[in-house]
């Protein structure tokens, strides 16, 4: 499981830390150049850019680094890791850095990267956007070679054409400081580059975001102006919610997280002079939220913790039945769909509820499905059931009034007796409109963005699809307050709400973009959850963590479907054992 911090708890860990005197801002440059340099080291030499006309040539940089150290003399250098690891020892000079700076320490650890990169022998050219800039940083720049340059006296069409000419751009301009829309001139030399970066496609240089791509919403990953795509973010200290939240998240490229010290911080820091051990608890250094407001990605690694794989002790009716109430004459395809993925994920026994040649239709797909009621210890509701329209009435095969009466076990709104006792549920598709009660957490409503908007209308909010897929963090925790359910929305990266926190799952490949890949999904999670049946009922937090599981699942299985090719929803399904087993394994 990986945590995401917010902005307020990132300063929060770090104050104790620069107050310790720990060399965060080296360290966070180390790592930044390091990075960069095992991308450039990478390339061919003969691949690399040609310098632009006006551009300076590199100044020779004397200073090597060595040992475990590096001694180019930049302040608070300490023990980070060895100097060189294999992949950056390659020769880089003469490759072509453009650093574009902002203000505050963002740009200061660009600048201080620079200053390794120009040691290195690369010609590194900094662009600072501001009057103002990190002052220790900058000199370290100019000492090791560096080439600053001010926005105000260059015009935007020359960065530009600087940056199509490099090899590497380093996004600096503001990192968890930042507040809203990149705000002029960095808005506007942003806006030029993402245009030249749309039309040089592949031939753009290698970007890399400083902590995170500058002008992303740092805490809730909305992207409310113009946004640098990169290749790679180098972040600080702790992953940031924008960099795993849906639309900012698409702007990140691969994450790479730099460990510079946060949790249980114990380290030998010869900066300070005589050797001093400097250790502050993980209490002093965790996240303060870790309530609602977290916002975390489930790992493979989670998985396995809780899947319910069954012991010799268990048998059909202990591992979980799962109930499906899906598909109609009309649209018999999504009951085979959800009975499959239920079948797949492992459930003891699934039901099906539905019209008689559906349910017909199931059973020559799924054999292992029971078409009859009974008992069951979760509810998977509503994939390819139409919305309910009460002026209309249900013109469904009845799967309306069974889903009704379905809901009425999982709210509890049925006495004890008949129900015996609450259930989880999915709820999903054309039983999101047939919402009568306030839902327990045990329920997990699996709208995608369109679905989730007419259900938030229906609530009284002001929400279409568009506002929806530019707030989804926003807008899921709004139906998960409103409604007390689990909000599973699904998109290219997955969001879940409830109570415990949120979660972002990118675990899928864009071909998962298919038809019934969704009800596939809902009967993985339906088995998930009738397999802990008991357990999701007694801990409000775990139905959002078996819903992050399931889409972890999903879209492995997917992935493993796919190929790097288009995949059929029903593939999904049947890449799922092979997934659990290797997750399991
Ligand atoms: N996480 C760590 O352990 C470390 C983080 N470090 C780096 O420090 C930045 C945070 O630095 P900070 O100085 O607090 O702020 P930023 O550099 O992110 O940005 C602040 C300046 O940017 C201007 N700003 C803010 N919003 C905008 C905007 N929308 N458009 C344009 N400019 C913006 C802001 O201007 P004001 O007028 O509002 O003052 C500031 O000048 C962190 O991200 C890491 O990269 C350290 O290295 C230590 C380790
Ligand atoms: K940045």
């Amino acid at each position: 499981m990986k945590d995401a911090w917010s902005s307020d708890e990132i300063r929060k860990a770090e104050e104790p830390l620069i107050a310790a005197g720990v060399p965060l801002m080296a360290r966070a440059a180390y790592a930044l150049a390091q990075a960069v340099l095992r991308e450039v080291a990478a390339r061919p030499a003969g691949s690399r850019a040609t310098r632009p006309a006006g551009r300076p040539a590199p100044r020779p940089s004397g200073v090597r680094l060595r040992g475990s150290l590096s001694s180019d003399g930049l302040p608070g250098t300490a023990r980070v890791r060895p100097a060189r690891s294999a992949e950056t020892r390659g020769d880089v000079r003469g490759a072509r850095a453009l650093l574009l700076v902002g203000p505050g320490n963002n740009g200061g650890d660009t600048l201080y990267a620079g200053a390794h990169l120009a040691r290195r022998g690369m010609s590194v050219t900094a662009v600072l956007v501001s009057a103002r800039a990190h002052e220790e940083g900058l000199a370290a720049f100019e000492a090791a070679g560096g080439h600053v340059q001010r926005l105000a006296d260059v015009r935007v069409p020359t960065v530009v054409q600087w940056a199509r000419a490099s090899d590497v751009v380093l996004d600096g301009l503001v990192g968890v400081g930042a507040r809203g829309a990149l705000r002029p001139p960095a808005g506007g030399l942003v806006r030029a580059l993402v245009e030249a970066r749309e039309a040089a496609g592949r031939r753009w240089p290698y970007t890399v975001a400083v902590d995170i791509p500058s002008g992303i919403g740092v805490d809730d990953g909305v992207v409310p102006g113009p946004v640098l795509t990169a290749d790679r973010t180098v972040t600080f200290g702790a992953l940031k919610p924008g960099l795993l939240l849906p639309p900012a998240a698409g702007f990140a490229g691969t994450v790479e997280l730099v460990d510079i010290g946060f949790p249980d911080v114990s380290v030998t820091d010869h900066w300070a002079g005589a050797a001093q051990r400097v250790t502050l608890g993980r209490h002093a250094m965790t996240g303060t939220d870790t309530g609602p407001g977290r916002v975390r990605r489930m790992e493979p690694a989670d998985v396995a913790a809780l899947w319910p794989a069954p012991t010799a002790r268990d048998h059909k009716y202990t591992r979980g039945v799962v109930g499906v109430i899906a598909g109609t004459s009309t649209y018999p395809g999504a009951a085979v769909l959800a009975t499959s993925g239920a079948v797949r994920a492992g459930a003891g026994m699934v039901r099906y509820l539905g019209p008689e040649d559906v349910g017909t239709r199931v059973l020559l797909a799924r054999p292992e499905v029971v078409v009859a009621g009974g008992r069951v210890q979760a509810w998977v509701l509503g994939p390819g059931v139409p919305a309910y329209d009460p002026e209309e009435g249900p013109d469904d095969d009845g799967q309306a009034r069974r889903v009704f009466g379905a809901l009425a076990a999982v709210t509890g709104v049925l006495s004890e007796d008949v129900t015996g006792g609450r259930m989880p549920a999915v709820i999903d598709a054309g039983a999101l409109t047939m919402l009568e009660h306030r839902l327990p957490a045990w329920a997990v409503l699996t709208p995608h963005a369109g679905e989730l908007a007419e259900l938030l209308q229906g609530l009284g909010h002001e929400a279409d699809r568009a506002a929806v897929e530019a707030r989804p963090l926003h807008w899921a925790r709004t139906a998960h307050q409103a409604t007390g359910a689990t909000v599973l929305l699904k998109g290219a990266v997955t969001v879940v709400a409830g109570p415990g926190g949120a979660y972002a799952q990118a675990d899928a490949p864009p071909w998962t973009a298919t038809a019934g890949a969704g009800d596939v999904l809902a009967g993985i999670l339906g088995t998930l959850l009738a397999g802990r049946s008991a357990d999701v009922v007694a801990d409000e937090t775990l139905a959002a963590r078996l819903a992050a599981a399931a889409v972890l699942v999903h879209g492995r299985a997917a992935a493993r479907a796919s190929a790097g090719g288009p995949v059929a929803a029903l593939e999904i399904a049947r890449a799922v054992p092979a997934v659990i087993a290797e997750l399991l394994g």
